[in-house]
């Protein structure tokens, strides 16, 4: 199979031209033989003698964009005055704001909104906490919560560090689902101080999405969580990544004409997205999984500290093999990688069965580059936004909330779960499959709808749904 690289680093080059006809043509050429992509081009202001354009280019890395620069500046009538980077900017002052739905244009409003009249609302929501579902944000309104120690595949980065990433999961929360959510990072990585806080902060919440934050603590917060409050906790790492996963690989199945029962699955990273992935599989009725951490294979020749490896090894690897990557991977039918980049190695690909099914979900960089795994492979998938075939939470997490929200789910469960992953490959129909597309565009509208009307589904079906309707297709 073929993959297609759609982005890069994007850099701004603001530029000095002398106004002359011809000078345009330099910029384009010295862009266009450094291997720079132009994605579009600003004039900021013209004089008789200069003109000072932004050059917007895409490249592949910081030193190929300082070549360019180079490239650029030997020129005469060029002159570079600064280089910008495009996601840098758009970072400027963070990413999402709070509106208000309704304006306050005067006293007699101001009294409403506001002290006195804002009391009787209190007053009532007091009495039937309930009402707070209809009467304040906690309807629609999810807390992502993270504590910084699994930021992508960057580790353990902090509260600070991991607050772009959940600003952006909040931002796509409202832009694909409508859903209200607030990024929520906590300067503690005490599991019983993380428990506390965020059952404090609940009454606001009509759900908790926790976010990165590193396993095994993730599996006591979120079974805790879960336990403790009365609206639904969902890991995302876990769960959403495990929802996606399943859904590319039922579409990638019937690709190569291989059943789920059949497949030997080798999944390397079994922290919080290798341990849901693998829970998900096998409750899809997958029978041979192998886990590969660091220090290689879990099998049931060791005994493990950590109890979910210590779980895992008595749950998986039916043939009790022992080694690393290069024992598991022979004769595996899929890859599956939730761990670091290059992990994965070209002779690895040749060891495995026909067809390979490769998913190098690591973010922001995949277990192997898609274009080196590409000539051994049939099929590809990674996390990114930039290749096809994106297996990332967030064609889940919004609506699957969405969906959890809507009937006023007290929870979201397996049944819930594994409604999801089915309404996700069904988006993409039999005509459509194909080696570049086993799972929709995140940009895909149909997505959110067919998980949150699944999920809705799947939460009355199990009792789990508090709002009471006669069809479940009118819960809006
Ligand atoms: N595409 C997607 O939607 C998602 C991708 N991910 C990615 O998966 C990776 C893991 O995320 P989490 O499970 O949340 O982190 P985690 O920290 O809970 O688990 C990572 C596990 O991978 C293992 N690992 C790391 N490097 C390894 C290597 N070179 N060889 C073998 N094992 C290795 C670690 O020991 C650990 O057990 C990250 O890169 C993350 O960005 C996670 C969630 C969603
Ligand atoms: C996508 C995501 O949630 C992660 O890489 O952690
Ligand atoms: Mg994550």
């Amino acid at each position: 199979m073929a993959t297609e690289r759609t982005a890069g680093l994007s850099l701004i080059y603001r530029l000095e031209l002398k106004n002359s006809s011809h000078i345009f043509g330099l910029v384009a050429h010295h862009i266009g033989e450094g291997d720079g992509d132009i994605i579009g081009v600003d004039v900021v202001t013209v004089s008789k003698d200069v003109v000072i354009r932004d050059v917007n280019v895409n490249v592949f890395d910081r030193e190929h964009g300082n070549r360019i620069r180079e490239r650029l500046d030997a020129e005469d009538g060029i002159k570079v005055i600064n280089v910008s980077d495009r996601t840098y900017l758009m970072h400027l002052g963070g990413k999402i704001e709070m509106r208000s739905k309704i304006a306050v244009r005067n006293r007699d409003e101001l009294s409403r909104v506001y002290t006195p009249h804002v009391a009787d609302i209190c007053r009532t929501i007091a009495e039937d906490p309930k009402q707070a579902f209809k009467l304040t944000i906690k309807k629609n309104t999810v807390a992502v919560v993270s504590d910084g120690t699994a930021v992508l595949g960057l580790g353990d980065i902090g509260p600070y560090g991991a607050m772009p990433v959940m600003e952006g999961k909040a931002m796509l929360f409202k832009q694909f689902a409508n859903v209200d959510a607030f990024p929520i990072c906590l300067d503690t990585k005490d599991t019983e101080e993380i428990i506390a806080h965020v059952k404090a902060i609940a009454p606001a919440f009509g759900g908790i999405n926790l976010e990165d934050i590193s396993s095994p603590r993730c599996f006591e917060i979120e079974a805790r969580l879960k336990q403790e409050l009365d609206i639904p906790v969902f890991h995302d790492d876990q769960h959403g990544t495990a929802v996606v996963l399943l859904a590319g690989l039922m579409n990638a199945c019937k690709l190569v004409d291989k059943t789920l029962d059949s497949l030997k699955i080798v999944v390397v990273g079994i922290g919080a997205a290798g341990i849901a992935i693998t829970k998900m599989l096998t409750l899809a009725g997958v029978k041979n999984i192998v886990g590969v951490d660091r220090a290689g294979i879990i099998s049931r020749h060791e005994s493990y500290e950590n109890p979910m490896w210590q779980w895992y090894s008595e749950n998986t690897n039916p043939e009790n093999v022992k080694g690393s990557l290069d024992d598991a991977i022979t004769g595996a039918d899929v890859f599956i990688g939730v761990s670091g980049p290059g992990v994965l190695k070209v002779e690895h690909l040749q060891k495995m069965a026909k067809d390979p099914i490769v998913f190098a979900m690591a973010n922001p960089n995949p277990e192997i580059d898609p274009e080196v795994a590409a000539p051994y492979v049939r099929v590809m998938a990674t996390g990114r936004s930039d290749y096809p075939n994106q297996i990332n939470n967030l064609l889940c997490f919004p609506g699957i909330f969405k969906g959890a929200l809507d009937c006023r789910a007290s929870d979201i469960n397996e049944e819930m779960k594994l409604a999801a992953s089915y309404a996700i490959a069904s988006v993409v129909n039999e005509e459509e499959l194909s080696e570049q597309y086993i799972i929709p565009s995140v940009f895909n509208k149909k997505v959110v709808e067919a998980v949150r009307l699944a999920v809705i589904e799947a939460a009355y079906e199990t009792g789990v749904a508090r709002r009471r309707y006669r069809n479940y297709k009118d819960v809006k």
